[in-house]
């Protein structure tokens, strides 16, 4: 039988107000409880670096090495679902950041950095701002979906920005050499919506079946707009907005300007924070279906906080929907008494207390 796969062990060294923590996350669910400042997200973080080798926090949650050091190591052992142990460690020092795994990225994957065995998920505080913030959040979450359903997108991706970029370049120099970059822009934005569309029909049917356990979903759908209208061809829509593009400086249509929505449906306004967690957890755990039933490796959930902005009803529900993947989860809550809330039930839990160091 194949192992369980799931991290195995973490140490982490002068990341934010950890000076140093060892872990051994050998249970499916690890939950880390501590008072607000503990250092519970810091966990993830270090989780997230590894796995992606960058932040998921923004530049207002000040540096990541903590203060009077000089650099920050993780290091974890991941074992995959059929493969041996993996070795991953990501090391900061002043402004360079190096993350290395052993033995080295899997062949077929070309050593990419989103390739990584170790894959990770979260549901973080903030979630909202996927689906409120600036449409390029969303097409970047997008295509690190579809990336993981088809490797050989980033390459398409990948050409599509470089003709993109010589397509703006050729609007701001006038645009009598657009017609140069038009027919291969128009080749590789149609294959870049292609593959964006097949990912989007398949994490929607996810999607809408996962909504049905909450009735405040019901009528919500989940549309792709691929950045030109519908109908309609985009070489006729470049023509249309010739004029516009040379005012402008940029491509006006096209995959750079393509966004996914919710659409609350019919009657509905919108969400309130808590019931816009839940969408965007659901499309999380619906793009993992998609990831699953493409035979890609599991990802470890991270959910932080999860009961923030949820009543207890919704919060065991959602809770319930992350339980049942069968993934390692790696979750957090504010607790100083070490009560599991929500987790309370949850078989095979470990829980580790958080302490702030000073
Ligand atoms: N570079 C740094 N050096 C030292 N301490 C830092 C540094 N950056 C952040 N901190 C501190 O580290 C802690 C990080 O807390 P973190 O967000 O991980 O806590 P948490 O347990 O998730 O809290 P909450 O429950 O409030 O979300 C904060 O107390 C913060 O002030």
């Amino acid at each position: 039988m194949d192992p369980e796969p799931g991290l195995r062990s973490l140490r982490i060294e002068s990341l934010r107000n950890i000076r140093r923590l060892d872990l051994a996350p050998d249970t499916r669910t690890l939950l880390l409880t501590g008072a607000n400042g503990a250092g519970k997200t810091s966990v993830l973080e270090a989780i997230y670096l590894l796995a992606r080798g960058r932040t998921f926090r923004g530049t207002k949650a000040g540096p990541l090495t903590t203060q009077g050091e000089f650099y920050t190591r993780v290091e974890g052992r991941y074992q995959p679902s059929d493969r041996d142990v993996v070795r991953l460690r990501y090391v900061k020092e002043g402004a360079t950041a190096v993350r290395d795994i052993h033995p080295p990225l899997w062949a077929e994957t070309g050593g990419a950095d989103w390739r990584s065995p170790l894959q990770v998920k979260l549901v973080g505080e903030n979630a909202q701002i996927l689906l409120d913030g600036d449409p390029s959040l969303r097409r970047r979450f997008l295509d690190w979906n579809v990336f993981h359903v088809e490797h050989r997108f980033a390459q398409v991706q990948k050409d599509f920005t470089r003709v993109l970029m010589q397509r703006n370049a050729a609007i701001r120099s006038g645009g009598s050499q657009l017609g140069l970059w038009d027919r291969r822009f128009i080749a590789l934005a149609e294959s870049v919506d292609r593959q964006r569309a097949a990912f989007h029909a398949e994490w929607r049917t996810c999607f809408l079946d996962l909504c049905g356990d909450y009735p405040f979903l019901h009528g919500t759908d989940l549309r792709y707009r691929r950045g030109w209208p519908d109908g309609r061809e985009l070489g006729e829509t470049l023509v249309a907005l010739a004029d516009q593009e040379l005012a402008r400086g940029y491509t006006l249509a096209g995959p750079s300007r393509a966004d996914f929505r919710i659409d609350p449906g019919e009657g509905r306004r919108g969400f309130s924070r808590g019931q816009t967690k839940i969408v965007v957890a659901l499309l999380q755990l619906a793009a993992e279906r998609v990831h699953r039933a493409h035979g890609r490796e599991p990802v470890i959930w991270l959910l932080d906080d999860l009961e923030a902005e949820l009543d207890r009803t919704l919060a065991e529900r959602l809770w319930s929907a992350f339980g049942a993947t069968g993934n390692q989860v790696i979750a957090t809550r504010v607790a100083t008494d070490g009560d599991p809330g929500i987790f309370g039930n949850t078989e095979s839990l470990t829980m580790f207390h958080v302490e702030h160091p000073g």
